[in-house]
């Protein structure tokens, strides 16, 4: 592991001409936007918030609101000040595909958070070398057929598709299994990861709270594989909202009657479950009709055909199942090195014949999620 680590020294200082001095730890390192100074601490402890911000103006320190999933440890990194409003870091000693961070600290998610919030917030987000494939959210009444249409796709094609493993209040069902079907959680807890932000969408459904995480979507897309999201018209509304380019499917029961059928002969919920999940069953297929929220309305009557129905949306068929995914190559990242930014390009500099380049030209995404799009290659 690198000791200090490399700075970049236009946006990177130790003590100010005000007088304030930056006293920095090991593996600590600090970078200056605008009036404020973020110091990004290399440390190991968990229960560090790992940034802190320093007013160059007052002199005062502030403890920010952290939100995104941090990396584990960052001692041995650089960093560069990327559009006056993000921060890359790379892991020295690493390989390509977990290198790359990047601290928002004045993008549009963070003005936003900010506003909500009324504190100084920051947010993790991981780079991701390569693009992730186009979600998929799937809406429609309770019984519909949606979990079990989802099976056949992830039965059929097991390396294209990832299920989004959502957060529920509601109790598990007899063969349901935690973090296979949900992550089954106390109302409490997942009220405070709402607050944390740690959620794409939420919603309260049938009288319980569902949610689906940030690392839910994110884990199927680092796989490679097309995320599919089990979500009521609440969250389909969301999403749709969000930065998350999906393609929205509604399923539609062929009547109301053969809907109550399904949901009956199921057998998983009380008499007064049924009735409720019934009652929104109603507003939800009012909703699936409003205009620009779904791409795709399927009506599932014949199971196999509906299924036929939903591999053409997705433009697959038999023969791909087998289709290998091409993971982009993986670097090994020298012990040292220092970042230098050329245009769109971060040139990873350490003295060696060969260099190393992070391209940005085509990264979008970011807070709360990954930051994809990103190259790296050797000149
Ligand atoms: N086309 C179909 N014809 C007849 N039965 C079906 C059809 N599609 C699904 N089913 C059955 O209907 C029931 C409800 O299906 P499923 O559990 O997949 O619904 P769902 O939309 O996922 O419900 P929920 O939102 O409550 O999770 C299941 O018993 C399933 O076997
Ligand atoms: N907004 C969200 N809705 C979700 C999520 N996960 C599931 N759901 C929807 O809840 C109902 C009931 O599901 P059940 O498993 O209790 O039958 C169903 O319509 C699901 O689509 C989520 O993360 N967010």
């Amino acid at each position: 592991m690198g000791k200090a680590p490399a700075f970049f020294v236009d946006d990177v200082q130790r003590s100010f001409s005000n007088g304030f001095d930056l006293k920095l730890k090991d593996f600590d390192s600090a970078v200056a936007v605008g009036n404020k100074t973020y110091v990004i601490c290399g440390t190991d402890d968990p229960t560090s918030s790992g940034v802190r911000i320093l007013n160059k103006l007052t002199g005062e320190w502030v403890i920010p609101t952290v939100l995104g999933t941090k990396p584990e440890s960052f001692k041995g990194h650089s960093c560069v000040l990327l559009n006056k409003d993000r921060i890359l870091i790379m892991k020295h000693n690493s390989k390509s595909n977990e290198s790359v961070w990047f601290l928002e600290v004045d993008t549009q998610f963070i003005r936003d958070q900010k506003k909500k919030l009324g504190t100084e917030v920051v947010s993790w987000s991981k780079g991701v070398i390569g693009n992730a494939k186009r979600p998929l959210v799937i809406s429609g009444p309770s019984g519909v057929g949606k979990g079990t249409l989802i099976n056949m796709l992830m039965k059929e094609f097991p390396s294209m598709f990832g299920f989004s493993v959502s957060h529920t209040t509601r109790a598990p069902r007899e063969k349901e299994q935690n973090g296979v079907h949900y992550h089954f959680s106390e109302r409490n807890v997942m009220e405070e990861d709402i607050r944390n932000g740690k959620f794409l969408e939420h919603a309260a459904v049938h009288g319980n709270l569902y949610g689906t995480s940030i690392e839910a979507v994110d884990v199927v897309a680092d796989a490679g594989k097309t995320c599919i999201l089990d979500i009521d018209v609440q969250g389909a509304r969301s999403m749709r909202a969000s930065s998350l380019e999906a393609t929205f499917v509604f399923v539609c029961p062929p009547s109301f009657e053969e809907l109550e059928k399904r949901l009956r002969a199921r057998g998983t919920e009380t008499e007064e479950q049924i009735e409720k999940r019934l009652r929104n069953a109603k507003a939800e297929l009012e909703q699936g009709r409003s205009p620009g929220l779904f791409d795709h309305v399927l009506v599932n009557n014949d199971l196999d055909a509906c299924y036929e129905q939903l591999k053409n949306i997705l433009g697959i068929s038999e023969s791909m199942n087998t289709v290998p995914t091409s993971p982009s190559k993986v670097f090994d990242l020298p012990v040292d090195f220092s970042l230098s930014k050329v245009n769109e390009k971060i040139l990873i500099n350490h003295g060696a014949a060969e260099q190393k380049v992070l391209d940005l030209s085509s990264m979008k995404g970011g807070a709360p999620g990954r930051t994809r799009g990103l190259e790296m290659y050797v000149l």
